[in-house]
């Protein structure tokens, strides 16, 4: 559109009344602002004036004074916090208001409704909204709609009528850069110029592009549960965030950031994520990750392995002698099978018999051991065992007092008889030591008979596994069940709680009733849904029966070939279908059409997702002699694009002993950083980084080291090579040594 353009004088002209009222608004809210400060200083003075010293005569009353300050001081911190936000979105408004308008006539009407779209709403004293927030009810119609026919929901109900004019722009520090109207879908100029540009380690909102598939996960209330699958670069990440902020616009005199959790596959990608919230305005909700979750819930005891760890394990010890029996382990420990032995012995430990004996003490029957059948299976009987176990010791604790304190009380009269003593608080002392010990006995009784030691209770499982395996439609064999014992009960000896051993233990915390419920979650967002096993979800769905979930994934990055989702339909066993509904993303927008082209060759099967038409240079796939010429090269091509301008390179490598080894001879010779940890930071540009941990991320420029048949030599390693292969945007350079890995041969011939 030319500048010229009556359009755009138009346009400009309204520009500057939205910035006038957001300006004005911006300086209101700096005098409330600078209003509430000054009202907390003067609180606190008055405080220290008021109460600076309690006294001895009127400190009751002091108190009461100063839990009425206290009072005052929160409400203004929060007030004051409230400015300090609006103030952050009035000087986002001011830089860039808008970044769409619609005009939109509703049936009926003749006139059409101008409605410019932007991060958050600009409403004006006549309660008109000069700008609507992107969440709004009538902003859905730009994400879902073209020119013509168009309907929106509302609370009032279906609003239905014509869009006649979508338009798009950049403003930039309160200027129009450029604008015009895309009257078809959003996958246009806009999308492809934000495609094309160059990205950091961190990840950004699509809030002006948001497609139209995306919007209505965005969206979706219908359904309690959602799973979303979709190749990758869909947007799967993207739109948790945006339906993150969508959710705490919508719900916001309900929720707040901390009533939501996401599920990340580990801190490196939670840093990398950690930014888009805020850009849209919002706080950042509750990062966690499985394992730092799992590792909280089961304390310290006994020697953890990591994800990275166990990762680190299948890739590299392949010729480890207990490697195949490790596995069997693993993928049993993962199966559905197993899951249902795990119920099976939950359902068998609160039936089972507990030895529940009398309590006697000096003579006096406290509680018969009928009592405390009783107790365990008729009166605590919908308890889960913890509790019913916890119930039962205060139980007999409280019946004991009595008995305890009259003891007590005749040791102290026999001392005091025996004159040894004259102190009155030194025989009572004395007393209670001596009717400790001679409770002694009674005491370890009543440990044995409640205790609760979760690895203990894990332990007898695998001590009678057969018994379970034998009930359940489980395809392992008598000798396969009779090593998958063995190998856990040596390694529980050991003290060594392998990572697949990990989520059985806190499946039976949680089942067994030793985890708080936490009712204050209210959303859940699990990433990277396909590494997660069916017991996982088992436990989340159970962590979080009241809360909403929404999973997003794509089974073809499965990472661990042992220890993954497998298949939806795994997850509709698990969640009530009437509420859960899977979702299906069909196109790819991070990579060019060249890489996407080559990674999906990999996978081996016919795909029919779209991807984004981005044109760019064909993957290259480079083979040489040996390592050190690899690395040689890696160090020019590194070089080489990093003068191109190409902002971020991800030097991808199979293994941390392999990331080590090349960072070792990158890092005098370039700037570089590794990851080596899930819990490292992600802080350099030029990273060297094993592919299970660049998972989610997405780098400018990625290059593979040594793809060679040695290194991705089986069918297991395939996803992992498509994972690596899809985390370039612009380029993908993949060097081997030796022969190329087959996985590759097809892609690339
Ligand atoms: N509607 C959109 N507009 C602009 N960019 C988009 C859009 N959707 C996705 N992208 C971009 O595509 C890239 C991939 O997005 P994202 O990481 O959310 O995908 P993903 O499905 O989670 O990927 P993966 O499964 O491969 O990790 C990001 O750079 C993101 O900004």
């Amino acid at each position: 559109m030319n500048r010229n353009d009556y359009e755009w004088k138009l346009e400009n002209e309204w520009l500057q009344e939205v910035l006038k009222e957001a300006r004005k608004q911006f300086d209101e809210n700096r005098d409330f602002k600078e209003r509430f400060k000054k009202d907390a200083i003067e609180t606190q003075k008055e405080l220290w004036q008021d109460i600076g010293a309690v006294s001895i005569t009127n400190g009751l009353e002091q108190i009461a004074d100063f839990m009425s300050f206290i009072g005052t001081m929160k409400i203004q911190k929060r007030s004051h916090e409230l400015t300090r936000k609006l103030e952050e979105k009035y000087e986002r408004m001011l830089l860039s208001p808008y970044f769409a308008r619609m005009d939109f006539v509703e049936r009926g009407e003749e006139k059409a409704q101008k409605c410019y779209i932007g991060i958050s709403n600009l409403i004006n004293d006549n309660f008109d909204f000069l700008v609507y927030d992107w969440r709004a009810p009538i902003s859905s119609m730009f994400y879902d709609y073209e020119i013509g026919e168009a309907n929106y929901k509302c609370p009032e109900g279906i609003i239905d009528g014509k869009l006649t004019l979508k338009r798009q722009y950049k403003i930039n520090n309160g200027e129009i850069e450029y604008m015009f109207n895309s009257n078809l879908k959003i996958d246009d100029e806009i999308l492809q110029d934000i495609l094309s540009k160059s990205t950091d380690n961190k990840m950004k909102a699509i809030v002006t592009t948001i497609q139209r598939e995306q919007n209505k996960v965005i969206r979706n209330e219908e359904y309690k549960n959602l799973v979303v699958q979709g190749p990758a670069g869909s947007g799967k990440t993207s739109v948790a965030l945006h339906r993150i902020a969508y959710l705490l616009y919508k719900h916001r005199d309900k929720i707040t950031a901390q009533n939501i959790v996401i599920f990340s596959p580990n801190d490196i990608f939670n840093d990398y994520i950690s930014s888009v919230l805020p850009q849209l305005g919002e706080d950042n909700m509750s990062q966690t990750t499985f394992q730092e979750y799992m590792h909280r819930a089961l304390g310290g005891e006994f020697m953890k392995e990591g994800y990275c760890e166990m990762m680190e394990y299948i890739l590299v010890s392949k010729n480890e002698l207990p490697y195949q029996k490790r596995i069997s382990n693993i993928k049993f420990k993962s199966s559905m099978e197993f899951i249902d032995i795990l119920k099976q012995y939950v359902t068998y430990l609160e039936k089972m018999d507990r030895n529940f004996t009398d309590i006697i003490f000096r003579d006096n029957l406290i509680i018969s051991s009928k009592d405390l059948k009783e107790l365990f299976f008729t009166d605590y009987v919908q308890l889960p065992l913890k509790r019913r176990l916890q119930k039962i010791r205060e139980r007999i604790l409280f019946l004991m007092e009595p008995y305890e304190k009259q003891r007590i009380e005749e040791v102290a009269g026999e001392l005091e008889d025996s004159g040894a003593y004259i102190n009155k608080a030194e025989i009572m002392e004395r007393s209670e030591v001596i009717v400790k010990k001679e409770m002694k006995d009674i005491y370890y009784e009543i440990n044995k008979m409640t205790e609760f030691d979760l690895v203990d209770i894990y332990r007898q499982l695998f001590e009678k596994l057969e018994l379970f395996s034998r009930n359940s439609n489980t395809e392992y064999g008598e000798k396969d069940i009779e090593e998958i014992k063995s190998y856990t009960l040596e390694n529980l000896k050991a003290q060594k709680l392998n990572y697949e051993d990990q989520p059985p233990l806190l499946y039976l915390k949680g089942a067994l009733g030793d985890i708080p419920k936490t009712s204050e979650i209210k959303y859940v967002i699990i990433d990277e849904a396909q590494d997660y096993t069916p017991l996982q979800y088992e436990i989340f769905y159970q962590l979080f029966k009241d809360s909403n979930i929404t999973m997003l994934g794509d089974l073809n990055q499965s990472i661990n070939p042992f220890m993954n989702l497998g298949d939806y339909k795994n997850i509709s066993h698990i969640f009530p279908r009437n509420n859960t509904c899977i979702i299906n993303l069909t196109k790819s927008y991070r990579s060019t059409m060249e890489i996407t082209k080559f990674s999906r060759k990999l996978l081996h099967k016919a795909i029919t997702d779209e991807c984004v038409e981005r044109s760019g240079d064909k993957p290259l796939l480079l083979g040489f002699t040996n390592e050190e010429a690899i690395k040689e090269r890696l160090l020019e091509d590194i070089k080489i694009y990093k003068g191109k301008g190409y902002k971020s390179i991800g030097i991808i490598t199979r293994t941390v002993k392999e990331a080590d080894e090349v960072y070792s001879f990158l890092k005098d010779k370039v700037h570089v950083k590794a990851i080596m940890k899930d819990d490292d930071e992600y802080v350099c540009d030029t990273l060297v980084i094993p592919a299970y941990l660049a998972k989610g991320l997405e780098f400018d420029v990625v290059l593979i080291y040594n793809a060679g048949n040695e290194n991705y030599c089986c069918e297991e390693e395939r996803l992992l090579l498509y994972t690596a292969c899809t985390r370039a945007l612009h380029i993908l350079c993949i060097y081997y040594s030796g022969e190329c890995t087959p996985l590759l041969k097809e892609a690339a011939f």
